[in-house]
């Protein structure tokens, strides 16, 4: 496989018995690549995202992630991959610095290597003063930056963030933004499915599925040319919604 495409998808098609949830998608994302996933509830996109998560088997087609096999490779791209959504997130009855010691171990991290990483987290977050306290009493933009970085803590080559932003105000979220940036900075793919199309505009390319096959794909400002749109708000109501 081509060490710059970290992930490709050809014809990737899952059914739930006559249903078809997923019709044959094709793409390539790049390394360090901030790729959003948009479509309209039920268009297939956490169905689609599961199969590249390894948590799914498609039903045909094919797909490499973090360069193993979808069908064969399961519990490697689990190793090599970060995940987030709202509905997957920290467990709130443990503190801060709990969490991501119990995170950091599932992912295989040393005790000294869980250490380090949770000094150099909780100083970059800002969270000190509330280390010791129980996640379950954060405000949840902070969450969802403590959630981030924790899928982050085994230094994963791909991230996957379902809706990771849900909730919060405009400028926690574009905080939230500021830290997958960075991440992407450093070499880390970000695979990001939003309803917000403000984030959409921060994203490198977008593909917005509808109907469970992929409708249209490309960067944020090729995507209003192609659909005469001011923004893509627009874009997608012209797309996603006929
Ligand atoms: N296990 C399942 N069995 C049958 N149908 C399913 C199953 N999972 C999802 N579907 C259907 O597949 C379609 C795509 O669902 P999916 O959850 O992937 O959409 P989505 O784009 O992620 O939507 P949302 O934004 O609401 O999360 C929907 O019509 C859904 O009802």
């Amino acid at each position: 496989m081509n060490n710059n495409k970290v992930i490709q998808v050809e014809g990737l098609t899952k059914m739930f018995g006559d249903f078809t949830a997923v019709n044959a998608i094709t793409f390539e994302v790049d390394k360090g690549e901030i790729f959003g996933f948009l479509g309209a509830n039920g268009a297939g996109k956490t169905t689609a995202m599961k199969m590249l998560i390894g948590i799914s088997n498609p039903t045909s087609g094919n797909a490499n992630v973090a360069g193993f096999d979808v069908f064969t490779h399961t519990e490697n791209i689990k190793k090599n991959i970060g995940y987030m959504s709202q509905k997957f997130a920290l467990y709130d009855d443990l503190t801060v610095r709990e969490n991501i010691t119990f995170f950091g171990g599932i992912y295989g991290l040393s005790r000294k290597r869980i250490k380090e990483k949770s000094d150099a987290l909780i100083e970059e977050l800002g969270l000190q003063n509330v280390a010791n306290k129980l996640v379950g009493a954060l405000p949840l933009g902070w969450k969802q930056k403590l959630s981030f970085s924790v899928s982050l803590i085994h230094d994963p080559k791909i991230v996957f963030l379902d809706e990771p932003t849900g909730g919060v105000d405009p400028i926690t979220r574009r905080q939230f933004w500021e830290l997958i940036y960075k991440a992407a900075n450093q070499g880390t793919t970000v695979f990001v499915t939003t309803h917000y199309m403000d984030e959409a505009e921060y994203c490198d390319r977008v593909s917005i599925m509808v109907n469970g096959k992929i409708e249209a794909l490309d960067t944020p400002k090729k995507l209003k040319e192609q659909f005469k749109a001011e923004n893509m708000n627009d874009v997608f109501l012209k797309l996603a919604r006929g």
